[in-house]
């Protein structure tokens, strides 16, 4: 199986963190995030390889320094619409479907699952499962915790990924014809969004680059709100 995370530029990324974290610390956060979740890919025997879609060279930096391959993300942020801001839902589809169809054109019909690149109390055991589950076939996917998102979207076989992420793409996914993957998984289904969700994470346990994050954090005057 082929693992597909996509990041968008660190300097739009974690918004809904503005009200907390400045603009640095939020992409601290982010880069130390995707190092755990991928991290954890790699620790999944069943996953074999990883692209990185993302426009940021930072990101495509710390991609490139753990082994994992780098989808230039074809229309970085505002590029797409003549200046008019685009939807992250169509740009972030947009930019999974070319991701996928380039893979699929370098290797043939491989199995594939978009990943979030913020779960960082994910388990290695835990997406073993769902990768396990996913396998009995075609489209499905891993409802978030919050039960309106999605963590993972997983096609396989001849299955098209047909990406639905953004607001309550659970039920997107689901009508879609995805089918909901059953699991006790807190850590696969905890992305983080919100200081709410900091704390989720906290309380499962999150990767070593992910808590040397959050000491920075909380040892910086302007972020300790
Ligand atoms: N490559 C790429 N990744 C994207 C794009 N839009 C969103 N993403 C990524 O997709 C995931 C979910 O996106 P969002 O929830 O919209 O963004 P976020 O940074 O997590 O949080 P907010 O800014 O608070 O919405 C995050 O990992 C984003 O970095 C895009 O246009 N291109
Ligand atoms: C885009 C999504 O993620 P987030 O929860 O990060 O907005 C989603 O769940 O479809």
């Amino acid at each position: 199986m082929h693992a597909i995370v996509a990041v968008k530029s660190l300097r739009s990324a974690k918004s809904r963190l503005a009200g907390e974290l400045d603009s640095d610390a939020r992409a601290d956060l982010v880069l130390a995030m995707l190092h755990d979740t991928l991290a954890t890919v790699a620790a999944v025997s069943a996953i074999d390889s990883v692209t990185v879609v993302t426009p940021d060279p930072t990101v495509a930096a710390l991609a490139y320094s753990v082994g994992v391959t780098v989808y230039a993300d074809p229309a970085p942020d505002g590029a797409r619409t003549n200046g008019a801001t685009p939807r992250t839902e169509e740009t972030l589809n947009a930019a999974l479907s070319a991701a996928a169809a380039d893979i699929r054109a370098k290797r043939g019909v491989v199995d594939l699952v978009v990943l979030q690149a913020d779960l960082p109390a994910m388990q290695p055991s835990e997406l073993t499962e769902a990768v396990a589950a996913a396998r009995s076939g075609g489209r499905s996917v891993v409802v978030d915790h919050h039960g309106t998102g999605t963590s993972a979207l997983f096609a396989c076989g001849e299955s098209a990924l047909d990406p639905r992420f953004g607001p309550e793409s659970a039920l997107g996914h689901a009508n879609s014809g995805a089918r909901p993957l059953n699991g006790q998984w807190p850590g696969l289904r905890t992305d983080v969004d919100t200081h709410a969700d900091l704390g989720t994470v906290r309380a499962l346990g999150v990767g070593p680059a992910t808590s040397a994050s959050l000491t920075r954090l909380k040892a910086t005057p302007s972020n300790s709100r």
